[in-house]
């Protein structure tokens, strides 16, 4: 089984307080992944994460999501890039930590873009990596764009080009909330399964995040998803809260938890 699996910023970090990393969850979670990758030979997993409240804030300071032309903005694209790379750092300590093979390819030196549109990736190493039973790891980060300078990819938006070569049967998405709210900001209400049909034909209140976040929060999320499974419709996406314990490795062992993104029911 191969997974693509993000760690929300949400998750991970305090997206409410500027640079506060949530240690003791990244080190549970990667407890939990340490875990399932002993019990399953066949796993396989492409471990991507956001960047909460260390790319986010810088960005938001510093406005580096669309475009970057002055020598100003440029320095802050730098300062992005080092938030982001901040956070890798902490998650890839905590996941040798826990003995995880884990090497990072950073977005920034591998892709590029034209426009908003990724351009070139040499994606062979992620492939490799995986074929060699490492887990690699992808992050939100800042992408050199021929037109606009340069602009931020989610990880969400790194998912979607890598689709088609590693052709995972999962995507997860781990965050704070249990699932996509029906019903947002109230909150009482979990919807159990989105389909690009059910999607269309209702107004849902996906919204972008209540905390500080340049990405587009849930609304761009579940867009990204619908793109994924419209795409690729055998593959099952799930957004779920990785806040319990057990929940990651539940949903890394196919688990139905959360909302589920798919073409048709279960
Ligand atoms: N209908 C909804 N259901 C759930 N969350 C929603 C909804 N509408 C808006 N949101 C907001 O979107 C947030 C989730 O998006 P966010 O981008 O913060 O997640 P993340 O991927 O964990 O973070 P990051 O982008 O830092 O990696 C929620 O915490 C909430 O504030
Ligand atoms: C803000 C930066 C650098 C990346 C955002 O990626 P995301 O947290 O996956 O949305």
């Amino acid at each position: 089984m191969r997974v693509f699996l993000k760690l929300g910023g949400s998750l991970i970090t305090d997206k409410d307080q500027p640079y506060t990393a949530r240690r003791d969850v990244i080190r549970r979670i990667a407890a939990e992944i340490a875990n399932c990758w002993q019990k399953d030979p066949d796993l396989q997993i492409l471990l991507g994460h956001g960047s909460g409240s260390f790319g986010h804030y810088a960005a938001k300071d510093l406005g580096t999501r669309d475009h970057v032309d002055s020598p100003q903005e440029w320095l802050g694209f730098q300062k992005v890039w080092a938030a982001a790379h901040a956070l890798n750092q902490i998650l890839l300590e905590e996941m040798s930590a826990a003995n995880l093979p884990v090497i990072s390819l950073p977005p920034s030196a591998a892709v590029s873009a034209q426009a908003r549109k990724p351009r070139q990736w040499s994606t062979y190493p992620i492939q490799s990596a995986l074929e060699h039973n490492l887990i690699p790891i992808i992050f939100g980060d800042v992408i050199f764009d021929e037109e606009m300078g340069g602009i931020i990819y989610s990880t969400e938006d790194l998912f979607l080009p890598l689709l088609p070569m590693l052709q995972p049967q999962m995507v997860l998405l781990a965050g704070k909330e249990p699932g996509v709210w029906a019903d947002y900001p109230k909150n009482t209400r979990v919807i159990p399964l989105i389909t690009p049909a059910s999607y269309a034909a209702t107004s849902l209140t996906i919204q972008s995040s209540a905390s500080i976040d340049v990405t587009g929060g849930m609304a761009a999320k579940v867009q990204l998803m619908l793109q994924t499974v419209q795409a690729y419709p055998e593959i099952t996406v799930r957004i779920f809260s990785g806040e319990e314990s057990g929940t990651i490795s539940a949903a890394l062992q196919g688990e139905i938890i959360g909302t589920t993104i798919k073409t048709k029911s279960e």
